[in-house]
């Protein structure tokens, strides 16, 4: 196999270990954190569609988040594998009645009714799931490139309203990355907010 790509498998393997070996304690602590953190971001207050993920794999858990955002308000977006078009997410209407059912990786999504559909460009922020990051804002996943297809049809400059979500433990020196990699501005993770263009020194 070429050498990036067994570095990418044998880095996703490791950080996906070190996200299991987090007690209960700490990511209830973690997913609570995390509320504060994405409260404090800038651009949430202008947001009205917010597209977000619910925890699969030991994934920082998101849902005191969406109850938060639901509380004010915020109209959520869940991703759903796209029906027709393979390796690409449609993302659907998320409401606190909404039905939810098991996709292919057993990860609950809504139906992908047309009306409740909205397109990338329309959402306001999206929160991503990753598996590891590093200080440049490469970002590897779970290795679907879901995301990257997905993304990769947003203009450069809406690339701003990506923003990955983690614990501090999936933060490594460096992702192997691949030229369809789309790079993340920014990184909240619960006790930190990473904006990579300001990081970037000439
Ligand atoms: N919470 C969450 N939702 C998400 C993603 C994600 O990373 N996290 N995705 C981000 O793209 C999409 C789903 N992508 C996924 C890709 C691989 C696996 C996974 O578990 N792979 C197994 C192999 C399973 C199999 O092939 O049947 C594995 O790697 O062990 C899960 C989700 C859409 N929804
Ligand atoms: N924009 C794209 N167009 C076509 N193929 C793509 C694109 N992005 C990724 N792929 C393909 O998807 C596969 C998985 O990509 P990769 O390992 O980067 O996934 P990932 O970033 O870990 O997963 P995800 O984005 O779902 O969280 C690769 O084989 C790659 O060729």
């Amino acid at each position: 196999m070429h050498d990036n790509q067994s570095q990418r498998l044998q880095l996703r393997k490791l950080i996906r270990q070190r996200r299991q070996q987090l007690s209960p304690a700490q990511q209830q602590q973690a997913a609570n954190d995390l509320v504060s953190q994405a409260l404090a971001l800038p651009a949430l207050n202008n947001s009205q569609h917010i597209a977000l993920y619910l925890a699969n794999d030991s994934e920082l858990d998101t849902f005191p988040l969406i109850q938060t955002l639901w509380q004010q308000g915020k109209q959520l977006y869940l991703p759903v594998l796209h029906p027709f078009a393979a390796g690409y997410l449609l993302f659907v209407r998320y409401d606190q009645d909404t039905l939810l059912y098991p996709n292919r990786f057993g990860i609950p999504e809504p139906l992908a009714e047309c009306h409740r559909l909205l397109p990338v460009d329309q959402l306001d922020i999206i929160f991503t799931p990753l598996v590891a990051f590093d200080l440049k804002g490469n970002r590897l996943g779970m290795g679907g490139g879901f995301y990257d297809r997905t993304l990769s049809q947003l203009p450069t400059k809406s690339r701003s309203k990506v923003i990955g979500l983690a614990y501090n433990c999936q933060q490594v020196d460096a992702v192997p990355c691949e030229a369809w990699d789309i790079p993340l501005n920014k990184v909240i993770t619960p006790g930190e907010y990473f904006d990579f263009r300001s990081m970037i020194t000439p």
